[in-house]
C-alpha cells in the first residue's frame, strides 16, 4: 500500500478515470451535481439539434452545432475526469487493500480445545489463538501474551511493533501478521465491520457524503444556475420582440458559459483530494467532514509527553534529601520500579546499571505491585514485610507521606523546583511515611516545536498543553515549545472538561489520545485522532486515525484541512469572477448585429459573432482540466489569519479569474476565427 502512495497518478489511474468519466455520463450521477447535470441537457438538446437539422429549425448551421455539442460533451467530460481522477489513487489502494483480506483460517479456542475455522466465521467475542508466522484473523483485543506484529498490510511500516495484552498496546488488526511469539485474542469485530473494511470503503469514497459546507456551496451553486436558467430563457422572447433571432445552441452556449462550471466541475475533486492528501499521510479520516473541521479548528489540545515531548522521559539521576545516601534512593527507586514496565520505570533500572549501584532484589519477592496510575500518579510495591515502596509525582508522594503522619524533608522542593525549572519530570521515592530522595526523568522538546506553534497561531489556532506533570515542569516546556496555553497535574477526565469549556466558548476543538481514558474526549472533540497503536476504544470513539500513531500529526492534519477549505474557497471565487470575461465575449456577438452599438463592448477584438462564441465556450471547457492540478494539490499555502486569507484570496482568485480569461478567450480567438 506504501507504494501505491507513493506513485501519484499511474498511467492506470488515468486509463481508468478516462473509462469513468464517460460511466459517470449516466444522468441519475450527473444528477447528483446540478451544475454540470444543466451543462449534460443542454448538450443533448444540442445533439439533437444537430443530428435533426431544420426539425426544430430551419436556419440550423450544422458544422456550428455539432462543434458547440462537442465543446459541451468535453465540458462535461472534463468535469468527470477531475473527479475519477481524484478518486482514483483511493480506488487503487482499495484494490491492494481488498488482496491482502485474503480468508485465512483461525485457531479458534472452542472450550479450551483449538478448533480450526475459516476467519470469516469468526464473530464478536470469539477467542482465538495466533502463533509465529500466523496472520492474526481479525480485530480484536489481546488477552493473553506478547508478540511482535507486522502491521505493514496497514500502516506501510516495515517495522514490527509490540503487541501485549493490558495497558494501551492490546488492539490487533486483522490481516496483521504475528512475527515472533504467540497471543491469545478476543475478537472485537464481526464479518464485513473489521477495521480493513471500513478503510477499503474510505479510500475508496464508497460512503462519501457530501459535507455540510460543500452541501451548502453545491446550494449556492444551483441557485445562480436556476437565476442563470431564467435570464437566458426570458432572453428568447425578448430578442423576439427585438427581432433578433437566437438560435437554441447560442442560447445554452450563453448558459453554459454564465453557470460556474469549473467550480461546478471540480467541487467534488477538491473534497476527494483533500481526503486523500490525509490518507497519503497515513492518517484515516473517518469522513469527510472530519477533515473540514480539522481545517476550521480554532483550540488544539496537546499532550506534553510524547508529542510535543520525545517521550522516552529517561531516568538521569539520583537525588538523595535529608539524610539518605544516593544507594538508598538508587535502591528503593529499583526496588519500586521492578515490576513497573512503563518506560520511567524500566530506566529507573538502567540507570541503576549505569551508575554502577546494586539492590537487593529479593526483598522485592512476594510483593504486591502497585501500577502506575494517571490518577494516583504513583506507582511501587507493597512488601511482604509490610512496607509500602511507592515513587511519583512529588505532590501525590507528598500527600501519601503525609496521610501516614511522616514529614516532609526540608530539601525536597528546593530539588524537584531545579529538575523542574530544567524542564524535567521529578519523582520522589518513598517508604511508608519517609521520603528518600528524587528520580530526575529527563525529556526533550522535539525539534521544530516552536516553528510549527509560531504557524498555528498565525492561523488563528490557540495551542493548549495537556500534562499530568507538575507545574513547574509543565512551565518550562510550555515555554521552550511556544504553546500559548497549560494545563498542569491534569488527569484524563480534566481533558474532556477542558474540550467542553473551549465547545461553550464557540470553538473548534482539536485533540489526540490513545488510551481507553481518552476515549470520551476523542469523541467530544470535533477533531479527535486515535493513534492506531492504541486502544480500540479510542479508536471507535475518534474520527480519524493515524496509522504512524504519531499524535504531533495533528498539527499537519489540521494544515491540509485549512488547505482543503482555502482550495475551494479561491477556485469558487476564481470561478466567479472568470464568468465576466464570458460575457464580454458572447453577449456582444450575440446582439451585434441587431444592434451595432454593441460593437463597443467587443472590447477584446474579437473575430466574428462565431468564433466570440465558441472562444469563449473552448474556454469555459478547458480551464476545469487545467486547473485540476491546484484542486488535487491544492493552493499554495502559507499559515496566516482567516481575514487576511480571505483579503489574499480575493486579490489573488478573483483578480486573476477576470483577467486570465479575457487572456484566454483572445488567443483561442486568434486560432478559431483562422478557421471561420
Ligand atoms: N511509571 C511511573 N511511576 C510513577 N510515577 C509516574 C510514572 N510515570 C509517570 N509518573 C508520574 O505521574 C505523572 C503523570 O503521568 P502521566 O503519564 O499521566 O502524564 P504525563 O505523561 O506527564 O502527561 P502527558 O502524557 O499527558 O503529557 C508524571 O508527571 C509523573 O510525575
Ligand atoms: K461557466
Ligand atoms: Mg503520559
Amino acid at each position: 500500500m506504501s507504494a501505491n502512495r507513493k506513485s501519484m497518478l499511474s498511467s492506470a489511474i488515468i486509463s481508468r478515470a478516462i473509462r469513468d468519466s464517460f460511466i459517470k455520463l449516466n444522468p441519475k450521477t450527473m444528477a447528483k451535481n446540478p451544475v454540470m447535470f444543466v451543462v449534460e441537457i443542454g448538450t443533448f438538446i444540442v445533439l439533437l439539434l444537430t443530428l435533426f437539422p431544420g426539425y426544430f429549425d430551419t436556419k440550423d448551421d450544422i458544422g456550428f452545432n455539432l462543434t458547440v455539442f462537442l465543446i459541451l460533451l468535453f465540458t462535461v467530460l472534463f468535469a468527470n475526469f477531475a473527479e475519477a481522477l481524484a478518486e482514483g489513487r483511493g480506488k487503487a489502494q482499495a484494490d491492494s487493500l481488498k488482496n491482502s483480506k485474503k480468508e485465512t483460517s483461525a485457531n479458534k479456542l472452542v472450550g479450551g480445545v483449538v478448533k480450526v475455522v475459516p476467519s470469516t466465521e469468526l464473530r464478536k467475542g470469539d477467542v482465538v489463538v495466533v502463533a509465529q508466522g500466523e496472520m492474526i484473523p481479525g480485530d480484536g483485543e489481546v488477552i493473553e501474551g506478547l508478540a511482535s506484529v507486522d502491521e505493514s498490510a496497514i500502516t506501510g511500516e516495515s517495522a514490527p511493533v509490540i503487541k501485549e495484552a493490558g495497558g494501551d498496546f492490546s488492539s490487533v488488526t486483522g490481516g496483521t501478521k504475528v512475527v515472533s511469539d504467540r497471543i491469545v485474542v478476543r475478537i472485537t469485530s464481526d464479518p464485513g465491520e473489521s477495521f480493513i473494511d471500513r478503510m477499503i470503503s474510505l479510500v475508496e469514497g464508497a460512503k462519501r457524503q457530501k459535507t455540510p459546507n460543500e452541501l451548502a456551496l453545491n446550494t449556492l451553486l444551483s441557485s445562480l444556475t436556476i437565476i442563470f436558467l431564467i435570464v437566458v430563457v426570458t432572453l428568447g422572447p425578448i430578442a423576439g420582440y427585438l427581432d433578433i433571432d437566437l438560435q437554441i445552441p447560442v442560447l445554452i452556449a450563453l448558459l453554459v458559459c454564465l453557470i460556474p462550471t469549473t467550480i461546478g466541475g471540480l467541487l467534488s475533486a477538491i473534497g476527494i483530494a483533500g481526503m486523500d492528501r490525509v490518507t497519503q499521510f497515513n492518517v484515516l479520516a473517518m469522513s469527510g467532514k472530519a477533515v473540514e473541521a480539522a481545517g476550521d479548528i480554532n483550540t488544539m489540545i496537546l499532550d506534553k509527553t510524547g508529542t510535543i515531548t520525545y517521550g522516552n522521559r529517561m531516568a538521569s539521576e539520583f537525588l538523595p534529601v535529608g539524610n539518605a545516601s544516593i544507594q538508598e534512593v538508587g535502591a528503593w527507586s529499583a526496588i519500586s520500579s521492578v515490576r513497573d514496565e512503563t518506560p520511567e520505570g524500566r530506566s529507573v533500572l538502567e540507570l541503576m546499571k549505569k551508575q554502577l549501584l546494586t539492590f537487593d532484589e529479593s526483598i522485592a519477592a512476594g510483593s504486591d505491585f502497585i501500577e502506575f496510575k494517571a490518577e494516583t500518579r504513583m506507582s511501587g510495591v507493597d512488601l511482604k514485610d509490610g512496607r509500602k515502596v511507592r515513587k511519583g509525582s512529588v505532590d501525590a508522594v507528598k500527600k501519601w507521606v503525609t496521610a501516614q503522619g511522616g514529614s516532609i524533608p526540608t530539601d525536597l522542593d528546593g530539588g524537584s523546583d531545579s529538575i523542574a525549572r530544567e524542564g524535567g519530570t521529578p519523582l520522589a521515592v518513598a517508604v511508608d511515611n519517609r521520603i528518600y530522595g528524587l528520580i530526575y526523568l529527563k525529556d526533550t522538546v522535539k525539534p521544530g516545536m516552536r516553528e510549527r506553534f509560531e504557524q498555528l497561531r498565525q492561523m488563528g489556532i490557540k495551542t493548549i498543553m495537556c500534562t499530568g506533570d507538575n507545574p513547574l515542569t509543565a512551565a518550562t516546556i510550555a515555554r521552550e515549545a511556544g504553546v500559548d496555553d497549560f494545563v498542569a497535574e491534569s488527569k484524563p477526565e480534566d481533558k474532556i472538561a477542558l474540550i467542553r469549556r473551549e465547545q461553550a466558548d464557540g470553538k473548534l476543538v482539536a485533540m489526540t489520545g490513545d488510551g481507553t481514558n481518552d476515549a470520551p474526549a476523542l469523541a467530544q472533540a470535533d477533531v479527535g485522532l486515535a493513534m492506531n497503536s492504541g486502544t480500540i476504544a479510542a479508536k471507535e470513539a475518534a474520527n480519524m486515525v493515524d496509522l504512524d500513531s504519531d499524535p504531533s500529526k495533528i498539527i499537519e492534519v489540521v494544515s491540509i484541512g485549512k488547505q482543503l477549505l482555502m482550495t475551494r474557497g479561491a477556485l469558487t471565487t476564481f470561478s466567479i469572477a472568470n464568468d465576466i470575461a464570458k460575457y464580454f465575449a458572447i453577449i456582444p456577438a450575440m446582439f451585434i448585429l441587431a444592434i451595432p452599438e454593441m460593437k463597443a463592448l467587443n472590447i477584446m477584438g474579437l473575430g466574428s459573432p462565431l468564433s466570440a462564441i465558441l472562444s469563449a465556450l473552448i474556454f469555459n471547457a478547458i480551464i476545469i482540466p487545467l486547473l485540476i492540478p491546484l484542486a488535487m494539490k491544492g493552493v499554495a499555502y502559507k499559515p496566516m489569519s482567516a481575514s487576511k486569507l480571505l483579503s489574499r484570496n480575493i486579490v489573488i482568485y478573483g483578480l486573476g479569474g477576470i483577467i486570465v480569461p479575457f487572456i484566454g478567450i483572445k488567443l483561442i480567438d486568434l486560432v478559431v476565427h483562422l478557421w471561420i
